[in-house]
Parts: structure tokens; C-alpha cells; sequence
């Protein structure tokens, strides 16, 4: 970058699951010649998304990608979001930054600061992307209308979780209308009719597994003629109307300088909370599948690692949103790889928790929600938990890196859904 030249940025967000890592890791795969730059947030202390695309991607972990833990770039980490982005520009050169917010995070702020903090000179933003759950957004406004099912919904003391969705989208250049494969035809076209009423103007796509065109994403997506969503925002920020376009109070900035202090922006407006269950023992692999399966409603999005018994050598990932829950074999853990390796690897990643005997293999999830019962869902995995070493039948559990295995799906209206793989136990 020439001095005074500024970075493109796009923020990727959408809610918890809907496939941003996913896309971004697409994108990453897909980006040629192109040196982008990512920084990932994610609510929970342990950020899952950013081990997933360093694992994913050439890039490393405080090298290519920034994570941003424990908290919304949207409100109490705007400041290290603004810190991190700025010191970026000056230590790295690279063509496009692009940032995935936390599924709950409101992304008009997090635009916004790119244009009206010090980030400002030294960023432009190119586009505002939200990914869609296809599936979570036809199950929610089913009957087409969110703007009534949002309002239904609301107990009153937190806003619904529909009421960021709609935000969302709301404020989006780009929509990826994301899980093509779970929802019908019809359902598709329902919620793409949805998301046109919500934010007219808006590019609108149609994927699955985030497999979007990577020009297109990284365009400028810019359109002066359509100020509604986060543009609109900015404005009333700057000392403009305080409704936007289609009527709409700017909560996003009402409720951000309210909750700014000790209470989680996520907790505080939608009730959402996160808590990490970290065990250095081998989880059994029939009551591990039947748990993670058969999670509570209370919880929206879990993820992490797990260390099953029998299958020691295998590094699992765990992946649950909503109705969906996958695990996958994402290759050996560094302690089953040979000394030599081991050795390179743990130099290169001082940040890696090592356990003397049992090196990375750990069960590390996060768990995301609202009104979870922390306690009941620990212990429930823990009755599954087994000595390190312990024989145990993990042969409906794949090994081979990449594949996966559904611990539970979602229906579709009248079409079935094509199965990624056996089923070891229950399901929901
Ligand atoms: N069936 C199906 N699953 C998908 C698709 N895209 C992503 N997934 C799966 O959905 C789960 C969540 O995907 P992620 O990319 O981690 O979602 P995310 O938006 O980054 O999640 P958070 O950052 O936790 O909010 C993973 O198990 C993905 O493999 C899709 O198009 N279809």
C-alpha cells in the first residue's frame, strides 16, 4: 500500500452457526493472489473460529489472523478492535482486511468505526456481508412476516434473538443466503422474498458451505443510492435523523451506550451468555454422541475440540447450530505426530496449552445460549468421561482428516435432508 492509501475492508457478519468461518475460510482458499488479512472475534474466552482458519489457512494465529476473544466487537472490545486494526496497517502490508464479528454481534458499530475512528485513515469500507442459516431463518419467520414475529417473541426484559437477525440483514451490502441445502425451494424463496423486504437494495445470494464468488465478496458493494442499514445509522450518528429509512430506531446505538459498562452487550440486550467446559480426559464415544446430539433448546451454538476414547490420535472438532451438530476428524493432535514435528509445531505456536502427559488432546468446548443450565450440561459430559487410555469403540467416529460424522440434523419441508454421514447414536 502506497502512504495515504486506504485498505478495503469487509465485515462478515450474521448470526451464531450461520457459516462465517465456513466462508471465510472459502475465501481464504479462493483468494489467489490477493494478501488478505482477518480478524476474528468470537464471544466465548476460547476463540474456536480463529484456531479453525489458521488451521485452515497458510495464516497463523497472531500472524495473519488477529483474534479478538471473550467479548462483542461491536461494544466493549470496540477499542481493541480499533487498536488491533490500526496497528495491523502499520506492522503487515496486504491488499483486504476482512473481519468476522461474533454471531452476536450488531455489525453496524463495527462499519462504523472503520469510518469514524483512527481506523478511518487508514481503512475505507468496501461491504457490509451477512451470512444467513437459511434453515434458522425459515424456521423463524415462517410465515414470511419477521417484522410480526419479532414483536411476538420478546419477553420484554432481552430482545429476541429474530431481532438481531433482522438487524442484520437490515444492515447488509451483501446477503449470502447461506444452507441452501437444508431449506426447500419454496422455503428459499421465502426467505429470500424476507430479506428483500427487509433490506431492498441489498445483492442477495443463494450458497451452501459458504461457496460465494470471492470478486464479488470482495468488492466495493458500496451503493450511494441505498443509504439504509448501517450508512443510515452513521448519519443519525453524525447528528442526522435517529430513525433510518424504513422507520426503524437505531437501537443498535441506544442500546450500546447504555451497556457499555460491566454487563456483556450480548447478555445484556439478547440474555446471551458463553461458558467453556475444559477437560484433559477422553470423553466415552457413545455417551459423548448422545449428548452432544440431544443438546438442551437453551443452547444456540456450541463448539470446540474433542478427545474420544479410542480414538486418541484423532483430533475431533465439535460443531452445533440450532438443530444441526456435526463432529469431524481434523486431523492427528500434535502429540500424535512425530517427536520432530512436535517440536516445530509447539515453536511455532508458543500459545498452544501443552499437558505433560497428554499434550493438546483435551475436550475444549464452548457452549453458547441463553439460560443454560451451565452445571446439568457439565455434568452430563463428565458421566462420559474416561481414564486417558481407557478400550473403547470409537468405529462409528470417522478418522480420516476432513470427514465428518451428523450427531443430529434438521428436517426440511418435504424434501429429506442428504445425510453427511452415519449416525453413532440418538439424534434429535
Ligand atoms: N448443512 C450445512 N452446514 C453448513 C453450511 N455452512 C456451514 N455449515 C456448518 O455449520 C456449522 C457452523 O459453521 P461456521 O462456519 O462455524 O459458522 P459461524 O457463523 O462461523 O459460527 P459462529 O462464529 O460460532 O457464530 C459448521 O458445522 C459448518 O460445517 C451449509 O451450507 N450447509
Amino acid at each position: 500500500m502506497n502512504a495515504g492509501e486506504t485498505i478495503p475492508v469487509t465485515v462478515l457478519g450474521g448470526s451464531l452457526g450461520a457459516g462465517k468461518t465456513t466462508l471465510l475460510n472459502h475465501l481464504l482458499t479462493n483468494a489467489g493472489d490477493r494478501d488478505i488479512a482477518v480478524l476474528v472475534n468470537d464471544m466465548g474466552s476460547v476463540n474456536v473460529d480463529a484456531e479453525l482458519v489458521a488451521e485452515e489457512s497458510d495464516l497463523a494465529v497472531g500472524d495473519g489472523v488477529t483474534e479478538l476473544s471473550n467479548g462483542c466487537i461491536c461494544c466493549e472490545l470496540q477499542d481493541d478492535l480499533e487498536t488491533a486494526v490500526v496497528r495491523l496497517a502499520r506492522e503487515r502490508s496486504f491488499d483486504h482486511l476482512v473481519v468476522e464479528a461474533s454471531g452476536v454481534s450488531e455489525p453496524g458499530p463495527v462499519a462504523r468505526l472503520f469510518v469514524t475512528s483512527r481506523a478511518a485513515a487508514r481503512y475505507d469500507v468496501a461491504g457490509l456481508a451477512t451470512v444467513v442459516d437459511s434453515r434458522l431463518f425459515a424456521d423463524t419467520f415462517g410465515d414470511g412476516d419477521p417484522e410480526r414475529t419479532v414483536a411476538e417473541e420478546g419477553d420484554g426484559s432481552v430482545r429476541p434473538l429474530s431481532d438481531l437477525l433482522v438487524e442484520q440483514v437490515e444492515s447488509a451490502d451483501l446477503v449470502v443466503l447461506n444452507k441452501r441445502d437444508l431449506v426447500s425451494d419454496a422455503e428459499l424463496a421465502a426467505v429470500r422474498d424476507a430479506v428483500e423486504a427487509l433490506r431492498p437494495g441489498a445483492t442477495v445470494v443463494e450458497t451452501d458451505h459458504g461457496d460465494v464468488d470471492v470478486d464479488l465478496l470482495l468488492s466495493d458493494l458500496h451503493d450511494p443510492d441505498a443509504p439504509v442499514g448501517w450508512r443510515a445509522a452513521l448519519e443519525s450518528d453524525m447528528g442526522g435523523d435517529e430513525r433510518d429509512q424504513d422507520g426503524h430506531g437505531d437501537h443498535d446505538r441506544d442500546d450500546h451506550e447504555h451497556d457499555h459498562d460491566e454487563t456483556p452487550h450480548a447478555e445484556a440486550t439478547y440474555g446471551v451468555t458463553s461458558f467453556v467446559y475444559r477437560r484433559r480426559a477422553p470423553l466415552d464415544p457413545d455417551g459423548a454422541a448422545a449428548v452432544l446430539g440431544d443438546l438442551p433448546d437453551s443452547v444456540v451454538r456450541a463448539k470446540g475440540s474433542l478427545w474420544i476414547a479410542g480414538a486418541e490420535d484423532v483430533h475431533y472438532t465439535y460443531s452445533q447450530a440450532g438443530p444441526s451438530a456435526y463432529v469431524a476428524a481434523a486431523g492427528p493432535w500434535v502429540a500424535s505426530r512425530p517427536e520432530f514435528e512436535q517440536d516445530t509445531y509447539r515453536r511455532n505456536h508458543p500459545e498452544l496449552d501443552w499437558h505433560d502427559d497428554h499434550g493438546d488432546r483435551r475436550t475444549e468446548l464452548v457452549f453458547i445460549g441463553r439460560g443454560m443450565d451451565e452445571d446439568a450440561l457439565a455434568a452430563a459430559l463428565d458421566d462420559h468421561l474416561l481414564d486417558p487410555g481407557a478400550s473403547a469403540d470409537a468405529g462409528d467416529y470417522p478418522t480420516e482428516p476432513g470427514a465428518e460424522v451428523a450427531l443430529a440434523e434438521p428436517t426440511r419441508e418435504r424434501e429429506s435432508v442428504p445425510t453427511a454421514g452415519t449416525t453413532p447414536e440418538g439424534g434429535r
